[in-house]
């Protein structure tokens, strides 16, 4: 069974739905939970909200989670992170990786966090975002992790305990056997971890083969699907649920430049409201106020929208008057409490834009795992809650089409 250790809860969904997809069958836990797991899986992601968080605190976390996996039943481990890193030198990648691997009595896995159906590739260690840089993309203006170099050896070597070597494209165009044999190579070189390039989906294919014995294996959601394809003998998915139509609400916590378009045109269509970061840290009537719009709005054709959605300059001006952690704890706890009152209101259907709002809406919310239903986009699933018919969408921060609120909505029953 393989045990999948996520670091954040949009980041759990999207690995969710492509092991479903590719024929395993998953649940995915929101923390680690308390009591043993009841049903019969093939597969089980823990989400996390661990990629921000000081080191200590991830680290135990994901030990915590690693260890409630082994407990259940599982044999093989992938820790899962974002495919566009998400994670600077001072991150959290390196040492729970380290972490993970001691646990295990390893040494050595694969840096891997490319998925090329969403424009993740790497390339001679680099990791490319679309047609540039990861440096050069909007990540550069990430409100939490400012992703400003793409070398991937680098943005290891700076977190972890160990080196990093790469396994270049004309080694994985080799096919698996060859990829094994470098693994050797850079393993008795002193090498901990083997960044593996992969610039379209067939050298994940490859990896997949390449990593088929080892403990942990760490990347993003594309290589999980291609490891899934193998553990599942080629079968596809059967999870194909959508949610019915009822009381629905969009949440934008994203300032993600494909965030940014989609509230955009979102707006041209639906009841929006913009989520002042000055009121989120100083009104303490805020929220109730954020309520009643939306409770108000709620019988429009499209569901209304709160969002906190802004492009890079206003970012930085909201994080130079407020300071990054004051405005983003404030506009979280913000949509986690007004989440909280929609639920109670009667709202079953939740659409959540970016990782860190997504993990605390959930964690609000308090459900302690999700049935996958079928894909909005490729790595973002319907979610059902496990224990009653609410329904919730956890986009990541740049996945989905522009149109993607209206589209979740087109697929009610
Ligand atoms: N207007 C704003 N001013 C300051 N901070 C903001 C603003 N809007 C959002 N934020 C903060 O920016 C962070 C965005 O991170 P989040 O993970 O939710 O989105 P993302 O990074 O685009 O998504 P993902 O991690 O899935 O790629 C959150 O902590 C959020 O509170
Ligand atoms: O891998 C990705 O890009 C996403 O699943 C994610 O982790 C965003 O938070």
């Amino acid at each position: 069974m393989l045990g999948v250790i996520a670091d954040d809860f949009t980041g759990a969904s999207d690995i969710a739905s492509f092991l479903v997809e590719n024929g395993l069958t998953t649940v995915q836990m929101n923390g680690v939970p308390k009591q043993p797991l009841m049903s019969n899986v093939d597969a089980i992601v823990i989400s996390l909200k661990s990629r921000s968080n000081p080191v200590n605190e991830a680290i135990e976390q994901s030990i915590n989670a690693y260890k409630w996996l082994k407990e259940n039943g599982c044999t093989q481990f992938y820790f899962k992170y974002c495919s566009t890193f998400d994670s600077t030198a001072k991150g959290n990648i390196g040492p729970v990786t380290d972490a993970l691997l001691d646990e295990l009595g390893e040494d050595f896995t694969v840096i891997t966090p490319a998925l090329p159906v969403n424009g993740r590739t790497i390339f001679n260690g680099y990791l490319f975002v679309g047609d540039v840089l990861l440096s050069e993309s909007g990540m550069k203006n990430h409100p939490i992790t400012p992703m400003t170099d793409a070398n991937l050896m680098r943005l290891m070597d700076a977190q972890a305990k160990g080196k990093t070597g790469l396994v270049a494209y004309a080694d994985v165009i080799q096919g698996g056997k060859r990829v094994k044999e470098r693994f050797a190579e850079l393993k008795a070189q002193g090498y901990r971890y083997a960044v593996v390039d992969a610039a379209d989906n067939s050298q994940l294919e490859v990896l997949a083969e390449a990593v088929d014995e080892f403990k942990l294996v760490t990347g993003g959601s594309g290589l999980g699907a291609y490891m899934a394809a193998r553990l599942s003998g080629g079968k596809k998915g059967t999870n194909a649920f959508t949610p019915s139509k009822g009381k629905t609400v969009v949440l934008s916590g994203s300032c993600s430049v494909m965030t940014n378009k989609q509230v955009e045109k979102y707006k041209e269509k639906a009841p929006h409201l913009y989520l002042d970061a000055e009121k989120a840290v100083n009104n303490p009537n805020y929220v109730e106020e954020l309520y009643q719009w939306v409770i108000a709005n709620l019988s429009a054709d499209l569901a209304p929208m709160v969002y906190a959605t802004v492009p890079p300059d206003s970012l930085k001006e909201i994080q130079n008057k407020f300071g990054v952690d004051k405005a983003s704890h404030a506009i979280e706890n913000t949509f986690a409490k007004l989440a909280a009152k929609l639920k109670e209101y009667g709202v079953t259907n939740f659409i959540n834009a970016g990782g860190e709002t997504s993990s605390i809406v959930v964690q609000q919310l308090g459900f302690t795992g999700f049935h996958i239903g079928k894909q909005i986009a490729p790595g973002v699933p319907w979610l059902k809650a496990v224990e009653e018919d609410i329904y919730l969408a956890l986009k990541s921060g740049n996945f989905g089409k522009e149109d993607f609120f209206e589209y979740a909505q087109g697929m009610f029953v």
